[in-house]
């Protein structure tokens, strides 16, 4: 079936998922100002998984807060698919958010009067729109949450929790799914079972993964790993290993 879906899929503009052209954001003015990013341009492929590397103030979240259409560039563009979200009003990136990316942040935003089921479910259904039964069921079973559906979030661990926010961010099949920092609340077992989950739904559903890390054994399940430093993309690694991207950051000063 992924086959059909690979080689039915014309090559349209949708195989860019999302992209930034000259982006530069800079908070604050004048004396005290801050440039966050300055002139990123960068694409991002569609059924691809990338990670976003640099040290810490590079510009990493500021990045990925103005793909996912959570903050805004000061100038310069950011399109999901070939929407140009500048085009957006506040309420249409709401809803562009909520219809067509997927996040999966370390605050796991659950809501706690919600079960577990309910959680995953919510962004479908307040969109109203149908999810694909057999999908969620192999969402919830790679994630082995079959027996913690009725839970509530205070009933479960971090890790568990931590796994319904990956279920939510995934039933969907959203355009994107934007991490940061994903495992970083998570323990190495639980942290390597979500990071191959990840590959195996860019791998199998063709899914789009852009994630934020500090940690280099997570960015080697990427496809690409791209760095940047003071705002600026400095450099890429394609197919990555954690040695190259560990000695890749020792250069770089991270
Ligand atoms: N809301 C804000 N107001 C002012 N400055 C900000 C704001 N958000 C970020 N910055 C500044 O912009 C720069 C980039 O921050 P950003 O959070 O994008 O970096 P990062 O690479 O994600 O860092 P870290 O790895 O520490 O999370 C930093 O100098 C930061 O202090």
């Amino acid at each position: 079936m992924t086959e059909t879906l690979l080689t039915e899929t014309p090559a349209t503009s949708h195989d860019v998922a999302a992209r930034v052209v000259h982006a530069r954001k800079e908070y604050g003015t004048g004396d005290s100002s801050v440039v966050a990013l300055d002139g990123v341009s960068v694409t991002f492929a569609a059924g691809a998984f990338t990670a976003i590397m640099g040290p810490s103030g590079s510009g990493k979240s500021t990045l990925m807060h103005c793909l996912a259409g959570l903050d805004t560039l000061s100038s310069g563009q950011a399109f999901i698919g070939g929407t140009d979200l500048a085009t957006l009003s506040d309420a249409e990136r709401t809803v562009l958010r909520r219809d067509r990316l997927g996040f999966v942040f370390q605050a796991f935003n659950l809501l706690p009067t919600l079960t577990a089921a309910e959680n995953i479910t919510l962004p479908a259904d307040l969109a109203g729109r149908k999810l694909d039964k057999a999908w969620v069921d192999t969402v919830v079973s790679t994630l082995k949450l079959g027996d913690r559906l009725g839970h509530r979030p205070s009933q479960l661990s971090g890790g568990q929790q931590q796994r319904v926010a990956v279920a939510r961010a995934l039933v969907s099949r959203p355009e994107v799914v934007f991490g940061d920092e994903p495992t970083g609340a998570l323990d190495s077992k639980t942290g390597t079972e979500l990071l191959k989950f990840l590959r195996s739904a860019v791998d199998e559903l063709r899914q789009t993964v852009v994630m934020v890390t500090h940690d280099p054994v997570a960015a080697s399940y990427a496809d690409r790993v791209i760095f940047l430093v003071d705002g600026a993309v400095v450099e890429e690694l394609a197919a990555p290993t954690r040695d190259d991207v560990l000695e890749t950051m020792k250069r770089l000063g991270d």
